[in-house]
């Protein structure tokens, strides 16, 4: 039998992820380290608690409340404790160590990734990241090593399971959005506080490093537009469901040229209508799929888990055996590349098509009047569905108009929006989705 010599192996934090990975590498750690070449010592495990209830059964003479000493002398550190403090301070400990360090933390990464990478370039060592984002899917790697010869154009993204849940719930069972959040906090999808979720802050924070690493570019979290799915009706989920789409929330890449020419990229994540013939459009409860469309490879969709405890861990896990093979052959880690450094560009230059719905007086020269509006600011109209809603209670009739655009900019669809808002035949807007993925 070989003789490996041991990496020493520390890990952060022993919460859903933290105690599976730990259950893991104790359990598989002799097979590992036949992939490896080396032995992977599972040196310690800094907790809050040494008492605390965890999901998998941990050797107490592992667990230890002194993170920095644990940190000191080992050769890589998993840090899955979360939050940015001190989970910054003790990744930045670690790397200056020349330790390599693996990181589940999304908020950290899009807030201080800069920082971090550059710390790690500093020493020649690296970080690894892929259960940041979409938890157990191998997405970091493929766009950092297996489509490193390729051009992204375009990436479109469901990276949030919760919010993925809730509106999968609203179209298959008609559960409003409040009863599918509590379902998918049982589930333990979402965040401890769920707003993260539901108001699309950890989608934006998935999207800004995912555009970083896909464009070379750092794109920094405040540069990412974002809309939650907390305004989302059940009358809109039926209404889309009526016409051939589905909401999704989406975390929508892109690197593109302005009307001014000026070539650039653009991170976003909002609700939209996917057609329901689109390979998204069947991603169902807490999955997650990141749909990527290259220059050379095309159409490619990566779909699974993006969240849980043991789910995630795998993601860890393949970090871990990643950076013990880099130990054992040596050299530098590799640096993130950011040589592109495109500008970021506004929400206003992006193009997309929307679907808007309005309830109108259902009366002569109506559709006439709505349509000079459309046209008065450049949006061409290419598809309009009646329907009456009148009925005796009503004293003036109305309708209801469904009407989807061509292509138009972010700044003219806002213009005829509010132009709608004012105009004396529209009772209200009901309404306004982006349509994405035709
Ligand atoms: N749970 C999931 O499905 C996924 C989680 N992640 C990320 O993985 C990381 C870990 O997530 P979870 O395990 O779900 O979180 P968690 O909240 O279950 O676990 C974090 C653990 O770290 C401990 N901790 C916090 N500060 C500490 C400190 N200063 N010293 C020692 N221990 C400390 C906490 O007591 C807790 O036990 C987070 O960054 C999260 O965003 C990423 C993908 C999916
Ligand atoms: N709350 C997140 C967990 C994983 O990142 C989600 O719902 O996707
Ligand atoms: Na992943």
């Amino acid at each position: 039998m070989i003789e490996y010599r041991n990496l020493r192996v520390a890990l952060l934090g022993a919460g859903n992820v933290g105690a599976q990975v730990a259950a893991l590498l104790l359990e598989h750690g002799p097979e590992l380290a036949e992939r490896v070449g080396a032995g992977l010592e599972l040196v310690g495990i800094a907790v809050r608690d040494l008492d605390a209830e965890r999901t998998a059964d941990l050797p107490r003479e592992l667990l230890t409340t002194d993170a920095d000493s644990l940190i000191l002398g080992s050769d890589i550190v998993i840090e899955l404790m979360g939050g940015l403090e001190p989970a910054r301070e003790h990744i930045l400990q670690a790397l200056n160590s020349g330790a390599d360090v693996i990181t589940g933390n999304k908020a950290l990464l899009a807030t201080h990734g800069p920082e971090l990478f550059e710390a790690a370039e500093q020493v020649g060592a690296q970080l690894y990241y892929e259960a940041a984002v979409a938890g157990a899917i191998p997405i970091i790697r493929p766009l950092h090593d297996s489509l490193a010869g390729d051009q992204v154009k375009r990436i479109l993204g469901i990276v949030n399971g919760t919010t993925n849940f809730i509106l999968d719930r609203m179209h298959t069972t008609g559960a409003t959005l409040e009863e599918a959040l509590a379902t998918a906090t049982e589930l333990g999808f979402a965040e401890t506080d769920p707003t993260a979720d539901v108001d699309g802050f950890d989608a934006a924070q998935k999207a800004a490093i995912l555009a970083s690493l896909a464009f070379h570019t750092v794109v920094p979290l405040e540069s990412v537009h974002r809309e939650g799915i907390a305004a989302i009706t059940l009358e809109q989920v039926e209404a889309a469901t009526r016409a051939g789409y589905v909401i999704k929330l989406l975390a929508i890449c892109e690197r593109l040229t302005d009307a001014e020419g000026t070539e650039g990229v653009s991170a976003r994540v909002y609700p939209a209508l996917v057609p329901a013939d689109h390979p998204l459009a069947a991603v169902h409860g807490g999955k997650n799929a990141v749909f990527i469309e290259a220059e050379a490879a095309g159409d490619l969709m990566f779909y699974g888990a993006g969240a849980g405890g043991l789910e995630t861990a795998s993601a860890v896990l393949g970090d871990l055996v990643t950076a013990a093979r880099r130990h054992v052959i040596g050299g530098p880690g590799i640096a993130e590349s950011r040589h592109a450094s495109l500008p970021i560009l506004p929400m206003s230059s992006i193009t997309t098509r929307y679907q808007i719905t309005l309830a109108v007086l259902d009366q002569p020269g109506v559709l006439a009047e709505i349509a000079d509006l459309f046209r008065e600011h450049g949006v061409s109209v290419e598809t309009l569905v009646q329907s009456v809603a009148s009925g005796p209670e009503h004293t003036a009739p109305t309708a209801t108009l469904v009407i989807g655009t061509h292509e138009a900019s972010e700044s003219s669809l806002a213009a005829t929006v509010a132009s709608l808002a004012a105009s004396h035949v529209v009772e209200s807007v009901v309404s306004v989705l982006r349509v994405e993925g035709l």
